[in-house]
């Protein structure tokens, strides 16, 4: 492990010029035009940034840009703003400014940011290039890489979008010190996810690392940031459209992302953060699997207490059955109305499996809910 640059390739095979390249290493906001090369920029910019990141890091991003028309767009902080009405605001700030094909959209910030902005880049006059900077332990490891792009709806997360990949991505870990405890635990959900689904010995370096990660350890954070982010990228260059394997970047997300819609239709934008919904939904998942004599106690408990040193729920909100059914019904995994649940079998392992008996569902997703 060392605190050296590291360099991750997101071969996309067949179409070799869409393959791109993910930066990782202290400072790399500082390189961002020497990074991306040999892309160039065109001569119109779009930074879309968000209230919180916009004032603390558009300004290294926009200094490196100065022969360039530059434009930073902000949106409010938080999930509310991953939405069809940003989503139009941004469009209309294009438009009125005259940005046409020749022009592209930085995405500096979380998830929220990188997954509107590509989703406005896919669709802007039907396509111009753009770059993911993101800024929270979660995009980094998660949301930048690989071109899943989209916004919400109120009848359910991410039912608008496009894939649709970057020109780059580049993290800067230094962005990391600037991030409250809770959004930095919401990255470490997604990065445990990778440990279960693919590889049982990240799995236990995780667990040996686990203080180390929580302290921000440079050197231990970075580690974890480059192995995540090859297993994205090895991920998504065998499976681009998710009609196989990418699934498993899945786990815990069908009942994750009905515990946030949920939430978000009562207006509670802050109550659940798409992290903490992902570690409650792996539980129910792996919770099913132990019921179904296909995973063991022992290991549900390591997940257990991996997330619980990590300061992350383990037990999903007290919701009416039929509400959790709804909103999986609304899974894009779903096949001929039937649910396709992304499901441990030992650490390390995952399947996709299409899943009939909502009683075996309901039993698991009940055994790991708990008043709030
Ligand atoms: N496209 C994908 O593959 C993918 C993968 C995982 C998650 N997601 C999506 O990502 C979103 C969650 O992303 P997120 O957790 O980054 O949330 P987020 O974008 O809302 O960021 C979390 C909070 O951190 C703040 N922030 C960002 N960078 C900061 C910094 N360096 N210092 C201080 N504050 C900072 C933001 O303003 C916000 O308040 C969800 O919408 C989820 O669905 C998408
Ligand atoms: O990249 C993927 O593929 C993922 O599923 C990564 C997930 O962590 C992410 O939350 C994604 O946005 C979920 O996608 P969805 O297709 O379930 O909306
Ligand atoms: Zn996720």
């Amino acid at each position: 492990m060392s605190l050296q640059k590291h360099h991750v390739r997101v071969g996309l095979p067949q179409q070799h010029e869409r393959s791109y390249s993910i930066h990782i290493g202290a400072g790399l906001l500082t390189a961002f035009t020497d990074l991306i090369a040999p892309r160039t920029l065109p001569k119109q910019v779009l930074i879309l940034t968000d209230a919180n990141v916009g004032p603390l890091y558009a300004n290294t991003v926009q200094q490196q840009l100065a022969d360039r028309t530059v434009l930073v767009h902000t949106i409010n902080v938080g999930e509310q703003a991953k939405s069809l009405a940003s989503f139009t605001e941004v469009m209309t700030t294009l438009i009125e400014h005259n940005f046409n094909r020749d022009s592209a959209i930085i995405a500096l910030g979380g998830g929220v940011v990188g997954d509107l902005a590509g989703f406005v880049a896919a669709t802007f006059q039907r396509g111009v290039d753009f770059y993911q900077v993101p800024t929270t332990l979660l995009a980094q490891v998660d949301s930048s890489v690989g071109g899943k792009t989209a916004v919400n709806h109120p009848g359910g997360k991410n039912l608008i979008g496009a894939f649709y990949q970057p020109q780059a991505v580049i993290i800067d870990t230094n962005c990391l010190e600037t991030l409250t405890p809770r959004d930095f635990a919401c990255g470490l959900a997604e990065v445990v996810k990778y440990g279960i689904i693919y590889d049982a010995d990240f799995f236990s370096w995780l667990e040996v690392n686990a203080q180390a990660l929580l302290q921000r350890d440079a050197e231990t954070l970075t580690y974890a940031i480059a192995r995540s982010c090859e297993i994205k990228a090895e991920i998504v260059a065998e499976d681009e459209q998710e009609h196989g394997i990418r699934a498993l970047l899945n786990l815990g997300h069908t009942f994750g992302h009905a515990i946030e819609a949920a939430a978000h239709a009562s207006g509670d934008y802050k109550a659940w953060f798409h992290g903490e919904a992902v570690a409650a939904g792996t539980l129910i998942a792996a919770q099913y699997m132990q019921q179904q004599g296909e995973f063991t106690h022992a290991d549900v408990a390591r997940i257990e207490r991996l997330f619980k040193q990590f300061e992350l729920p383990i037990y999903a909100p007290e919701m009416p059955l039929s509400q959790w059914q709804g909103y999986m019904q609304r899974d894009k995994k779903v096949k001929a109305g039937k649910l396709r649940l992304i499901l441990p079998t030992a650490i390390g392992r995952a399947e996709v499996r299409t899943v009939t008996d909502w009683d075996a569902v309901s039993q698991a997703i009940l055994a790991r809910s708990a008043p709030q």
